[in-house]
């Protein structure tokens, strides 16, 4: 009996396969390494280079490996990029995971987990978001994702199927063991960018507005430390299979940090001042989203251990440095 994780040499797919084998699981990573690192696989996980939508030689994988279970992370995810090549990712994401549906449901897979976004939700207004807003995606990242949601319960229902649809806020930090993190050379996440301006990386970094309206003028979002994140997925899988039902889900912590608040908390931990520009809107930020997590909280045991922004930039840092030790030596 084994996992599948598909997109596990990347930076949330490889928490992911971590945490199971941390948690006695056989685990078994596809990745095409588009963007993943082979480096970022833990070493107790069979890793296969291959394309997910690959269907006789994925077919071949669940069966030689006896897969039982697959979490589903491999995509591709940049917004701004979404906009520039909307069918790119609509191949990626929504035509290929129909494929790896079929070859799951062909070869008996009983739960599947898939990696969904609050990109699903838009513009989500003042409050904090629950699963049940309005579904307004404003990129083709975020319809790609939504479409494979509804193929997910759609299959689901037609072929028993069970399913977790987890949908991520901010994910930051990196494992706190320093054995993976966010390695995308051109990565362009907040809090990935501050650390690699405040290690000397990049010369500036860039406020994309502050005219929004909040409270400082900055973007609102909910940052959720990704080893939190990997151990909800691993709570997920547990109530699929102690026959809990089908579930979506958001994931994040339900507090809101502006981009000049966490500016300031990655100032105090490294302690020197950044080199900050303030820059027009993004096309596409909203100006605020936070999670109401009641929902996760009520289905699962999942607590977070890690929901300190303090911790979260900590361990970013931690890792930033590895990557720039790691490549000067
Ligand atoms: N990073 C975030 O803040 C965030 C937020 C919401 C949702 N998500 C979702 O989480 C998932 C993982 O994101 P990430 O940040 O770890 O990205 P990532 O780019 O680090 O990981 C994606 C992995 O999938 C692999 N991959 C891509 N296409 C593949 C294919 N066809 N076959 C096999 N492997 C393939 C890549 O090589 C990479 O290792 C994605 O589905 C993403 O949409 C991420
Ligand atoms: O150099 C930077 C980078 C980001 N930001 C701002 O910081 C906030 C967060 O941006 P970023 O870290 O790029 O994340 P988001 O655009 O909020 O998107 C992330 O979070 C979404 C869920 O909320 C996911 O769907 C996406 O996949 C994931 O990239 C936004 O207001 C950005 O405008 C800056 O001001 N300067």
């Amino acid at each position: 009996m084994a996992v599948l994780v598909s997109g596990g040499a990347g930076y949330i797919g490889s928490h992911m396969a971590h945490a199971l084998c941390d948690a006695g699981e056989r685990v078994v990573v596809v990745d095409d390494l588009s963007t993943g690192q082979r480096a970022a696989v833990p070493r107790a996980a069979t890793f296969i280079q291959a394309d997910v939508s690959d269907q006789a030689g994925m077919a071949d994988i669940l069966r030689q490996h006896q897969v039982t279970a697959i979490a589903h992370f491999a995509a591709r995810i940049v917004v701004p990029d979404s906009v520039a090549d909307p069918l790119g990712y609509y191949l990626a994401n929504t035509v290929k995971t129909r494929a790896l549906l079929e070859t799951a449901v062909a070869g008996g897979i009983g739960h599947f987990i898939f990696s969904s976004t609050a990109a699903v939700y838009g513009d989500a207004g003042d409050g904090a978001v629950g699963e049940d807003a309005p579904l307004a995606p404003v990129s083709p990242y975020g319809r790609s994702k939504l479409m494979s949601e509804w193929m997910l319960q759609d299959a689901a229902g037609a072929h028993g199927l069970k399913y977790a649809a987890l949908r991520y806020f901010n994910v930051a930090g990196a494992d706190p063991q320093g054995r993976t993190g966010q390695s995308t050379p051109n990565a362009t996440h907040l809090i990935k960018v501050a650390c690699q301006t405040a290690l000397g990386k990049r010369d500036r970094l860039q406020v994309f507005g502050v005219d929004y309206p909040t409270a400082d003028g900055s973007c609102i979002r909910d940052y959720i430390h990704v080893t939190d994140l990997a151990q909800a997925h691993v709570e997920a899988l547990e109530h699929l299979r102690g026959g809990g039902d089908s579930f979506i889900a958001n994931c994040g912590y339900g507090r809101g940090l502006s981009v000049l608040e966490v500016i300031r908390a990655v100032e105090r931990i490294t302690g020197r001042s950044l080199p900050v520009e303030i820059a027009p809107r993004r096309a596409g930020d909203p100006a605020r989203i936070v999670a109401n997590t009641a929902r996760i909280q009520n289905l699962l045991d999942w607590r977070p251990q890690h929901d300190s922004i303090d911790e979260i930039v900590g361990s970013a840092l931690a890792w930033e440095q590895r990557l720039t030790n790691s490549a000067s030596g």
